[in-house]
């Protein structure tokens, strides 16, 4: 078993228990009830690199990385630093969040938000939504293409955008072939947990030149921003250095400034 074949047994094993609480025809009515889903891609087509900030209380490479007693304190404060979007890890074994992180975080900004888990069902997407999700991450290597075509079109048909995560050159082909409009790739490989900051710079020239790239994983500070939107990112997604600093805000401020200047853009 690989990481990542642990993480969707147990993320499967979870939402299969939340499941016999709330029955599906129960989750749909009340995703179906939820305030409409915030439009992501068009707001991150300009030149700016697009800065999408994650709570982030563990991870299986690092252990234990922030308290983050309050999600939605920290995401207002991403918010406060100009943060385009907010992750939120709700996978609970090895990540440590939560459902209730999703609800609080999506209260509290008024930009788009993700839920970031290990997808594999419907009715994790249905329990998105009915949590206020904006978007949701889909991860190609634990999708068959049955599934992730299945999973991609109920996530559009319920409003929200779908994030594609790729790792490799095959898993770009699936997400071109899927006609994914947001693509991340992610430098951490999800079998050896090893970050390679050559991956994304080696796998977005694969990509449709239409699909809004964001790199994911490994990214530090400006540098990284800077290197990262001249291989041609959209935006960047950001854990373990926004929940690490002292300044949360004075840290995402500092990223979306590099951002900007990546667009060419200064104020
Ligand atoms: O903390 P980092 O290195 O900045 O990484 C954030 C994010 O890319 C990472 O948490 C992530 C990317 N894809 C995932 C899939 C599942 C869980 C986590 C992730």
């Amino acid at each position: 078993m690989t990481v990542l074949d642990d993480l969707v047994a147990g993320a499967t094993e979870d939402f299969l228990r939340r499941e016999e609480s709330m029955p599906l025809p129960v989750l749909r009515d009340r995703a179906l009830a939820t305030v409409p889903a915030r439009d992501v891609v068009s707001a991150w087509s300009g030149p700016d690199v697009a800065v999408i900030c994650e709570v982030k209380r563990a991870s299986p490479s690092k252990g234990r990385l922030s308290r983050i007693p309050d999600p939605a304190l920290l995401a207002a404060e991403y918010a406060r630093g100009g943060a385009a979007a907010i992750s939120v890890l709700t996978e609970e074994r090895e990540f440590l969040g939560s459902l209730a992180d999703l609800r609080a975080v999506r209260r509290s900004v008024g930009v788009p938000v993700l839920r970031k888990d290990f997808i594999v069902s419907a009715y994790q997407v249905w329990e998105a939504r009915a949590c206020g999700a904006d978007l949701v991450l889909l991860i190609v290597a634990a999708l068959e293409d049955a599934q992730l075509t299945e999973l991609y079109r109920l996530t559009t048909e319920l409003g929200m955008t779908a994030l594609v995560e790729v790792h490799d050159e095959a898993e770009a082909e699936r997400a071109a072939a899927l006609g994914a409009e947001l693509i991340g790739v992610n430098a951490r490989n999800l079998k050896t947990l090893e970050v390679d900051r050559s991956t994304f710079g080696r796998i977005a020239p694969l990509l449709p030149e239409s699909a809004v790239k964001v790199a994911e994983s490994g990214i530090r500070n400006a540098q990284d921003v800077a290197a990262v939107a001249a291989a041609g990112a959209g935006a960047v997604l950001v854990g373990e250095a926004v929940v690490t600093g002292a300044d949360a805000a004075a840290t995402v401020a500092g990223l979306v400034e590099a951002g900007r200047r990546a667009g060419g853009r200064t104020r």
